[in-house]
């Protein structure tokens, strides 16, 4: 299983279910039926987060999860999969791969990410790990840590990343040229032909959350363009 996952998601769309507690579509039922439509619409794979949701998700449809648990600890900035009780829930919750915060920002606990990485190596060895990276000295680095797949998910999301609104695709395209791990398209791709570039730059996969699963954000996008374009508010 393991080494025939990361080829099916050659050149393919992955779609990542979420909801927060504080946004309308929140349920785990919700984030497993966004996760049948998107496989019936042909996604490789799914995204998710939170043990619960995984679970429903691995119910409702036979695809792989990519599964992540967000929490805040008081002592650090990283939110995704922060801590080894985090990453052990996820994959008792049924997920294939496990998504983790790889930046340079400090841990929760004293942690170091070469501490976390060769404990789920030992823990999970059936388990692949995808690290989620900001900049192309964060993914480097989680090469060199060995990972399965690495992910331009928190580009512009730490304060020292590049903050722009369009999608990181020069950084796919920057670590996809060293021809080493799989990297992956995540962040801010709203566009089919956003999309497409990110494969012409040499993604390897790419995952689309908002546009696909949160009508909130979509309707906001519409909204605004009607304000610019009549000038109302
Ligand atoms: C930065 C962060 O916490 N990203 C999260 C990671 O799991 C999700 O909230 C995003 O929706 C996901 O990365 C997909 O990105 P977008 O929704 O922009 O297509």
């Amino acid at each position: 299983m393991k080494n025939s996952l990361i080829p099916s998601l050659y050149n393919q769309c992955i779609v990542s279910c979420q909801a927060l507690e504080d946004e309308p579509l929140y349920g785990s039922h919700i984030m497993a039926a966004m996760a049948q439509a998107a496989e019936r619409g042909g996604a490789a794979a799914i995204r998710a987060n939170t043990p619960v949701d995984i679970r429903a998700i691995k119910q409702a449809c036979s695809l792989p999860v990519i599964g992540l648990y967000k929490k805040d600890y008081p002592d650090s900035d990283v939110y995704i999969t922060p801590t080894f009780q985090e990453v052990k829930e996820v994959i008792e919750a049924g997920a294939e791969i496990v998504a983790m915060d790889a930046t340079r920002q400090q841990r929760p606990n004293g942690e170091t990410l070469e501490g976390l990485i060769s404990r789920i190596r030992e823990s999970f060895p059936e388990t692949l790990i995808l690290a989620d990276i900001s900049t192309y000295e964060e993914g480097v680095h989680a090469m060199d840590l060995g990972v399965d797949l690495v992910s331009t998910t928190l580009s512009g999301y730490t304060s020292y990343s590049l903050q722009q609104s369009e999608p990181d695709i020069e950084l796919v395209g920057r670590l996809a040229a060293l021809k080493r791990t799989p990297v992956i398209a995540e962040g801010r791709i709203w566009t089919v032909e956003q999309c497409q570039e990110c494969f012409r730059q040499g993604a390897y996969a790419v995952i689309i959350g908002s546009a696909i699963t949160r009508p909130m954000e979509i309707t906001k996008r519409f909204v605004r363009a009607v304000q610019e374009v009549t000038g109302t508010k």
